[in-house]
């Protein structure tokens, strides 16, 4: 144990090795003994950096737990709708997250999604284990929705929201819509249509949520979204459970105002087991996984790490979010 050294506290104990590995090389690497709020703030005295990667809230408090040494704070994860950014900024404390290297898992979760949700996946399992599979060829059993030749509109076209657009470029869409802030040069090279929202809303046969949580997207679908989408539509969300009205969206299942949801994330988290969401046939659900592979969170686990080491030197971190 060298005092000289930094100490970084990892916040959460189940993160990859490849972390560990990296952070030792220069510092005293510490890690929280439990998963919850309570462990954190009695542990996280001392630390120089804080390697977060949970959904916990990191605020003033475990800030000023932390202690004035703090220097650097680093999250595994791309969204960062849960960390304090003004009290960071009012601290002068660097802060990074994660963006790119999850997007093609990410990406991949929203099409299994889509396509789940699309040609009634959930149902139809459920009819196989019901015992209502008929004998007889039914042709109009369990009818789904084609993703070829349809319109897709992807709300958020950063990272994600493009490695979602070359997926569905190989599924061979007639139109990709997207909206978000600005047209982007990047919509471009993919033939995507930069449109308003309301646009987006009345023409898409799918709509994939692939945008970060802030004030200005929270409910971005509501119950007005839901009326003005078309009743064969197909909403997927892989972004934040927030983005969507989850009572609005589950009275537009239930109602036949759409046609299916496919879901990563959902409110709250983990989602209550008696939701009536899991009662609906017409969604698929997935427990927040959409970056859940071996390699996708060692690379985050060691982009974190790297982002770290480049804050305790006092260098620009690899992929710093500007506070
Ligand atoms: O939700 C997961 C992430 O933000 O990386």
């Amino acid at each position: 144990y060298n005092m000289s050294r930094p100490t970084v506290f990892i916040a959460n104990p189940s993160v990859p090795k490849i972390a560990f590995d990296i952070l030792q090389d220069v510092a005293n690497v510490v890690s929280v003994s439990g998963y919850d709020r309570e462990s954190i703030l009695k542990e996280v005295s001392g630390a120089d950096a804080i390697f977060w990667a949970s959904g916990l809230k990191l605020d003033k408090e475990i800030l000023d737990a932390a202690g004035p040494q703090l220097r650097v704070v680093a999250t595994m994860s791309v969204g960062y709708n849960h960390i304090d950014l003004a009290e960071l900024k009012s601290r002068g404390i660097p802060f990074s997250n994660t963006p790119r290297v999850l997007d093609n898992a990410v990406a991949d979760m929203a099409l299994y999604l889509a396509l789940g949700a699309s040609r009634r996946c959930f149902e139809g399992r459920q009819q196989i284990e019901k015992g209502t599979w008929k004998k007889y060829f039914d042709t109009q059993w369990l009818l789904g929705r084609d993703i070829s030749g349809s319109t897709v509109g992807i709300i958020g076209l950063g990272n994600i929201g493009q490695a979602i657009a070359r997926r569905l470029k190989g599924f061979d869409v007639a139109r990709i819509l997207y909206t978000g802030h600005r047209e982007k040069a990047e919509g471009k090279e993919l033939g995507a249509e930069f449109v308003n929202l309301d646009t987006l809303n009345r023409e898409s046969d799918f709509v994939f949520l692939a945008a970060p949580l802030t004030n200005e997207t929270r409910n971005i679908c509501n119950e007005e979204f839901f009326s003005k989408m078309k009743k064969t539509g197909i909403i997927v969300n892989i972004g934040r459970g927030e983005l969507i009205d989850q009572a609005a969206l589950i009275k537009a299942l239930k109602t036949g105002e759409i046609f299916a949801a496919g879901l990563d994330v959902m409110t709250p988290e983990p989602l209550n087991t008696d939701s009536e969401l899991l009662t609906l046939p017409n969604v698929v659900l997935t427990p927040h996984i959409g970056s859940a592979t071996v390699d996708t969170r060692n690379a985050m686990a060691e982009l974190t790490a790297k982002n770290i080491l480049r804050g305790l030197a006092g260098e620009e971190m690899f992929t710093p979010i500007q506070l």
